[in-house]
């Protein structure tokens, strides 16, 4: 499956209203009604072999956020963000609702060549860039920094850059929607001060709206700095 990475870095962030203006040469974009519509029309567009991510990211952006629907899949946990996986889409890609707590935050990480969609459904995120590291033992390099806000939609990839995501409030707990493709489970995390790479594993905390073991809960990583 090709997919069309031609996207300009600076309408890599879009809020609500921005596709339809900035993605007029598109087909007339289907309206998204409920989160299964979402589902449902995200596994058609990527049945094909090329796959549009302005299309994409304008499909997530077109669904306005309803916490009834997407209740079942946001399981917190007290310490972390927790990853709740809501379709594996044929294999093709994974889609997931992340919980982040007050103060949650990931460390700063790569997306292990996949492309990364992610849509705010609750509260707000502050997502922070960073340029891969060019020397041993250099700290990094902050390269952008954005608000996400309800229903927005912000698109990274490795070519992209690096970024850690975090919950800046200490009173609302934030909920997001991502998107993975192709599906990854391990990725590289990096030492802000130092540039310092590690390889770590991401887990699921719940699958399709159940919550898993405490073991492989136990396992999580790459979270917190
Ligand atoms: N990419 C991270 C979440 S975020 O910080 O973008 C993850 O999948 O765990
Ligand atoms: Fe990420």
């Amino acid at each position: 499956m090709e997919i069309l990475t031609n996207i300009s870095p600076s309408y890599r962030c879009f809020q609500d209203e921005e596709p339809f203006k900035v993605f007029k040469g598109l087909e007339k974009m289907p309206t998204v009604n409920t989160l299964d519509d979402l589902i449902q029309k995200l596994r058609e567009v990527f049945q094909s072999d090329n796959v549009n991510i302005e299309y994409v990211r304008a499909l997530m952006s077109s669904y306005k956020s309803k916490p009834s629907e997407w209740r079942k899949y946001a399981k917190f946990d007290r310490y972390r963000y927790t990853r709740n996986l809501v379709d594996s889409g044929n294999g093709k890609y994974n889609l997931m609702i992340l919980c982040w707590g007050e103060g949650h935050g990931s460390a700063i990480h790569d997306h292990a060549n996949s492309h990364c969609f992610m849509k705010m459904l609750q509260g707000s995120l502050t997502e922070v860039c960073f340029a891969w590291p060019q020397a041993d033992n250099e700290e990094m390099k902050e390269i952008g920094r954005k608000e996400l806000s309800l229903n927005s939609v912000c698109y990274i990839n490795d070519s992209i850059g690096l970024h850690r995501v975090e919950n800046p409030s200490n009173v609302e707990g934030a909920v997001s929607l991502h998107l993975y493709c192709p599906p990854y489970d391990k990725c590289t995390v990096f030492n802000q001060t130092t540039g310092q790479k590690s390889k770590a594993h991401v887990t699921f905390w719940s699958t399709y709206g159940e919550r898993r073991n405490r073991d492989i809960q136990n396992r999580r990583e790459p979270e917190d700095n």
